[in-house]
């Protein structure tokens, strides 16, 4: 019999529709399971019901009464989680009570909700999944608790003004326990470059140097840039740029920072670090840097974008939640339901009911309908105007976003729980991985990205284990047309791929550790995370003019704007939210919790839309 922790059908992983005997609690890790979850082999779980564990055991266990006891409990179970992440079930409302429906409850769905809520708006967010926090969610297996996405928390700490995850928390009242993390990444890299990212910077440009002496001047130039531009976001309270009382305002109290925000708005950190760097092999470091970030090199990576990320881990540092990255979102979504507000789960939103133009309301797949004032989506731009809306009416401006922007591709990710001495002492929870062709950067499967959560905080894990959670970048082209045998094969043969570079370049012996190994690709994020194509984000296709292309929160739909990475600053959790944050000002204001002038609203949107003519 099997472990599963039912109630969380795993979110990365193919639609796991498997028969769980809950009371078989106690985890086995006497020999190597490798499961491999198969989309095709379901019959009755197809795309349209996303969250086959859930569904059918509910289903057997409500509908068909067909349900084991098993299944009755593990449904029992389900509501009784859901209601503590502040969950409750509602009929669809066709009077239109609320003011903001908020379209699925990734990071920047949630900070939206949570901050309007916290200005007296009445919140509904609907979520397709079962538990809250899109990619940002977790799901247990065995008795390892994994996060489904990243696990470098930025924006976490207690100071500045940057620390939006932590501001997003206590808004609604809450605080998480953190563990800071001594060294961001470990990048191990072509020619035997080997760099950690200290927290403290010095150590940090110390060990840079030393692999560089001869560019010690540009280090330390190119990364001082990016503490000008980190400072001067720091200094901002940081609200809605498409809200004009508070922009002028801040550019009446910050004028130098504004201008320096201005400035740099246009510009990407590949050029600048060329003004002051020539070594190849650093430059491909700042390539590599900025990769992480955002799937591209420098030299398309928004400057501001860069700045933010490369000094808030010596800043506020990185820090990690106790008990993993997906009490973020429960949190929230437990602080957004003490706020009288609320979450529906299983709500998959098929279509934005418009009337005369304008998004007065939803339309579910099990065809309720919900109104309110305003409709806000967290569905990437390319699910929001393609699938909720119609795509023959794409707006202008979208149209103009997706000849700017392409998804990024999606990633292959390996969860596995190891025997914990197959980890050399002191090793670090983050690794970032190119053997030696710096070429293969960019490139499907090329760079491996590693994180070991459990070295930071144990609880995730059995005694005498660890988690490791190994990501590549990978197309969803590749897995499609596949029948269910080739796909599983093909998963196993990729996987082993990655696994054997990681043990020869990082743990010898990886291989005969692996007690637990779950393998998902593009199409599991994209059945899980409902993201187009499960990609990862929004990427350049040429080369930006820095963040000026990125589209904010309003969209040319009266009533519909959008957050999340597909709205600026882009991919990553704090972007989502400050996107967040930003685009709860906006409704707010439109709304009436905030102050606005129509006059000045209408002058800003004019000059923010030129100025996006000129990216
Ligand atoms: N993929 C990763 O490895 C990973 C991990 C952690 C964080 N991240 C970051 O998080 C960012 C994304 O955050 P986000 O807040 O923009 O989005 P998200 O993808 O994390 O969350 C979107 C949520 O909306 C829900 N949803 C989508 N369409 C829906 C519909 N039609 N009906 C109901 N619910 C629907 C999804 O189920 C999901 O929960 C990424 O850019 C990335 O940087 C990514
Ligand atoms: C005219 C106008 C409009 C204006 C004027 C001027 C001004 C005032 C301006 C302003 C601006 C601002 C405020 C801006 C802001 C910005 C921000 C905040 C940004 C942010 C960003 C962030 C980011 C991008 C992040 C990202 C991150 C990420 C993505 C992460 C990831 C991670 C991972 C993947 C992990 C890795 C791992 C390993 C290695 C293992």
């Amino acid at each position: 019999m099997c472990t599963l922790s039912f109630m969380f059908p795993n979110s990365l992983l193919d639609g796991t529709c498997k028969t769980v005997a809950l009371g078989d609690s106690k985890p086995r890790y006497n020999k190597q399971r490798s499961s491999c979850f198969d989309p095709f082999r379901i019959g009755n779980c197809t795309d349209q019901q996303q969250l086959c564990g859930l569904s059918w055991g509910v289903d057997k266990a409500k509908g068909r009464r067909g349900g084991t006891v098993s299944n009755l409990k593990a449904v029992v179970d389900v509501d009784k989680r859901m209601q503590s992440y502040g969950s409750s079930d509602v009929e669809g409302n066709e009077s239109g009570s609320y003011d903001a429906i908020v379209i699925g409850s990734g990071i920047g769905g949630l900070v939206a909700a949570t901050q309007l809520a916290v200005k007296g708006a009445k919140v509904l967010v609907l979520e397709k999944y079962v538990i809250p926090g899109g990619s940002s969610g977790f799901y247990e297996r065995d008795g390892y608790k994994f996060d489904v996405g990243s696990s470098v928390m930025f924006g976490f700490s207690d100071k500045g003004n940057l620390n939006l995850i932590t501001q997003a928390l206590a808004a609604v009242g809450r605080k998480l326990e953190v563990i800071p993390d001594p060294t961001t990444v470990h990048f191990h890299l072509p020619n035997d470059l080997s760099v950690r990212i200290h927290r403290e910077y010095d150590d940090f440009v110390e060990e840079l140097v030393s692999k560089f002496p001869h560019e010690k001047e540009g280090i330390i130039k190119f990364y001082s840039e990016c503490w000008k531009i980190f400072n001067s976001l720091n200094s901002l309270e940081l609200k809605s740029l498409e809200e004009p009382i508070y922009l002028f305002g801040q550019f009446f109290k910050k004028p130098l920072e504004c201008l320096t925000l201005a400035y740099y708005l246009p510009q990407n950190a590949g050029s600048i670090a060329r003004k002051y760097i020539r070594d190849p092999g650093l430059l491909s470091f700042i390539d590599a840097e900025c990769f992480i970030v955002s799937t591209v090199n420098a030299l398309q990576t928004p400057m501001i974008n860069a700045s933010m990320v490369l000094c808030d881990r010596h800043f506020g540092g990185i820090n990690y939640p106790v008990g993993g990255v997906g009490e973020i979102a429960k949190s929230l979504a437990k602080g957004l339901d003490d706020h009288g507000s609320q979450i529906i789960y299983r709500a998959n939103v098929t279509s934005i009911i418009l009337d005369n133009g304008k998004a007065v309301g939803v339309k579910l797949s099990d065809g309720r309908k919900f109104y309110a004032k305003t409709i806000v989506s967290n569905a990437t731009r390319w699910d929001t105007f393609g699938k909720l809306l119609k795509a023959e009416n794409l707006p202008k401006e979208e149209e103009k976003f997706q000849k700017a922007y392409v998804k990024a591709p999606s990633f292959l990710s390996i969860h596995m729980g190891v025997k914990a001495d197959v980890l050399p002492p002191d090793t670090d929870c983050h690794h970032f991985v190119l053997e030696d062709d710096w070429t293969n950067l960019e490139k499907p499967y090329g760079s491996i990205f590693l994180s070991i959560p459990t070295v930071l905080d144990s609880s995730l894990a059995p005694e005498g284990h660890h988690i490791l959670h190994i990501f590549t970048t990978s197309s969803i082209e590749d897995w499609e047309g596949l029948s269910p045998k080739d796909y599983e094969a093909k998963k196993e043969v990729v996987a082993e791929r990655i696994i054997s570079r990681l043990e020869k370049t990082l743990f010898p012996g990886l291989k005969s550790s692996i007690l637990f190994k779950e393998v998902g690709t593009p199409k599991t994020h994209r059945r899980y995370l409902a993201r187009d194509s499960g990609t990862y984000g929004p990427m350049p296709r040429g080369t930006p003019k820095g963040l000026l292309g990125m589209p904010f929160n309003t969209t040319a739909i009266d009533g519909l704007y959008c957050v999340g990475d597909s709205c600026f600053p882009g991919q990553g959790v704090i972007a989502v939210a400050f996107s967040g944050v930003m685009c709860a000002h906006r409704v707010a204001a439109d709304l009436g919790f905030e102050k606005k002038s129509d006059v000045l609203d209408s002058a800003l949107l004019r000059l923010l839309g030129w100025l996006r003519t000129l990216a």
